[in-house]
């Protein structure tokens, strides 16, 4: 962590720490009294963002990629989901929130709708705010649609930059890469996995996200 001095907020962000098994009992040695802030998304679609960094790091190797299902489903061709490869592990939100649970009480975590920071930057942004009891800074208008990017970036007015310097600022070409196709029966196998485990999400957290709607209604039906 960077050093900060009295009323300083300091913010340090690491994908990694959510899942990593040591994680919490690390933190929690450091400071016992830190709030955390987790951003949940579709688990399938970070499966396919996961899959999309596989591709991309394996292009720029000049090395084929491997095709998703032999990341994520089982290897007798059954068309069903590997619970055990590391993609699908991660997306595994309930195990890695207990384990955190064991050390932060609830009240220290606040989640983040990770599909909604996309399309309402602000009002999600907005509940970070009141969860850090910070004044409310942040204002619908500090956003702009990038059309090009597809994503809101943040306004000239709140860049950091002088005079001429001002301009839109979005997250860099890393993130928000356009995901490569992915075969319906797969994204089928993979719905209907994390649709399983979406219970046990809204058991531990009381809240139910747009995608589990969205699985209710496909696959309760069925
Ligand atoms: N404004 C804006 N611009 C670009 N991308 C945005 C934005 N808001 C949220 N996102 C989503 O952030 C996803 C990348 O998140 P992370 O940086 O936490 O992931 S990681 O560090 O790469 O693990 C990235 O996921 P992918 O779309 O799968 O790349 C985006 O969906």
């Amino acid at each position: 962590m960077p050093l900060s001095r009295p009323g300083d907020v300091t913010l340090e962000k690491s994908p990694a720490y959510f899942v990593t098994e040591a994680a919490p009992a690390r933190v929690w040695r450091m400071n016992t009294s830190i709030q955390l802030i987790l951003i949940l998304r579709d688990p399938v679609d970070r499966v396919v963002s996961d899959y999309a960094q596989h591709v991309h790091r394996r292009v720029s190797k000049e090395l084929p990629p491997k095709p998703i299902e032999s990341l994520v489903l089982t290897r007798n061709g059954d068309g069903r989901v590997n619970p055990n490869a590391k993609m699908v592990q991660t997306s595994l939100y309930h195990r890695h929130l207990r384990r955190w649970l064991r050390y932060f009480k609830p009240d220290q975590i606040h989640l983040v709708d990770g599909d909604r920071l996309v399309s309402q930057p602000h009002s999600e942004l907005k509940q970070v705010e009141d969860f850090l009891g910070l004044k409310r800074h942040i204002r619908p208008e500090h956003f702009v649609f990038n059309a090009t990017k597809g994503f809101y970036c943040l306004a000239p007015s709140v860049s950091s930059g002088r005079g001429k310097k001002r301009r839109q600022r979005c997250l860099g070409s890393e993130k928000g890469r356009r995901h490569p196709s992915v075969a319906n029966s797969t994204l089928t196998a993979l719905r209907h996995f994390f649709a399983g485990h979406d219970e046990r999400l809204v058991q531990l957290t009381g809240r139910t996200f747009d995608w589990m709607r969205r699985n209710a209604q496909q696959f309760g039906e069925e």
